[in-house]
């Protein structure tokens, strides 16, 4: 198996985005989502986006966001990967002419290759909790008993993620890339270098 990759998100100022490219992370995630703690401004996720170093990915994550206002951020920011957290659906995922990965949140009976074949574009799922009301970013972790041994796209392992619990999630789930926000914080928005130090360093312990 190759090894697991890692998204560190949620990410609001560039020493955190310096901070998750030196413990390794292969993708950093910014929230374009007004309603979120972990909100950033177009210009604030340019001058994050600046700031890092080449090879790591830089991804985008939308809840529902307008086509006019999602359009608006892609001319000011180079997102390499779209994250679509909300209701969209496929047309509205493939209008931008960017690869993405589609957010679902896992609840018992979901069929999630019915889902891996209704997004058949997407380059992977993205599995996070459900919270009634809440699209995401929850810091609570979901019953990993409910992903499938097998599904055709690969799978980025969310939702509660932290130091603590990702080797773990990794043996159990075996996903292509896991994926954290509130796990490496110290307040909403604001990670911890130790913190981000210490998931990456479980991460590769388990892969
Ligand atoms: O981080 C948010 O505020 C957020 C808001 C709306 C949708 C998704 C959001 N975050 C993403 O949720 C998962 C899990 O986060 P956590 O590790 O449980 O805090 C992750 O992809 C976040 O980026």
């Amino acid at each position: 198996m190759s090894a697991v990759r890692s998204k560190i998100c949620g990410i609001t100022r560039i020493e955190d985005a310096l901070a998750a490219a030196e413990a390794g992370a292969h993708a950093i995630g910014l929230v374009f989502y007004a309603k979120s703690p972990r909100a950033v401004t177009a210009e604030q996720a340019r001058a994050i986006v600046a700031a890092l170093p080449p090879f790591v990915t830089t991804v985008g994550l939308f809840v529902n966001a307008s086509r006019c206002e999602l359009t608006e951020i892609l001319e000011v920011v180079p997102l390499d990967l779209l994250q679509f957290h909300g209701d969209e659906t496929p047309a509205d995922c493939e209008g931008y002419h960017r690869p993405y990965i589609k957010a679902v949140r896992v609840r018992p009976g979901e069929d999630l290759e019915a889902i891996c074949k209704q997004y058949a574009n997407a380059r992977g799922i993205l599995l996070d909790t459900y919270v009634a009301g809440v699209p995401g970013g929850t810091g609570e972790a979901f019953d990993w008993g409910l992903v499938p041994e097998r599904l055709s796209k690969p799978i980025i392992l969310a939702g509660g993620l932290s130091a603590a619990n990702v080797a773990e999630a990794i043996a159990q789930v075996k996903p292509y890339a896991v994926d954290v926000s509130g796990g490496v914080e110290v307040a909403k928005g604001i990670k911890d270098a130790d913190k981000i130090d210490a998931f990456m360093r479980a991460v590769r312990s388990a892969g």
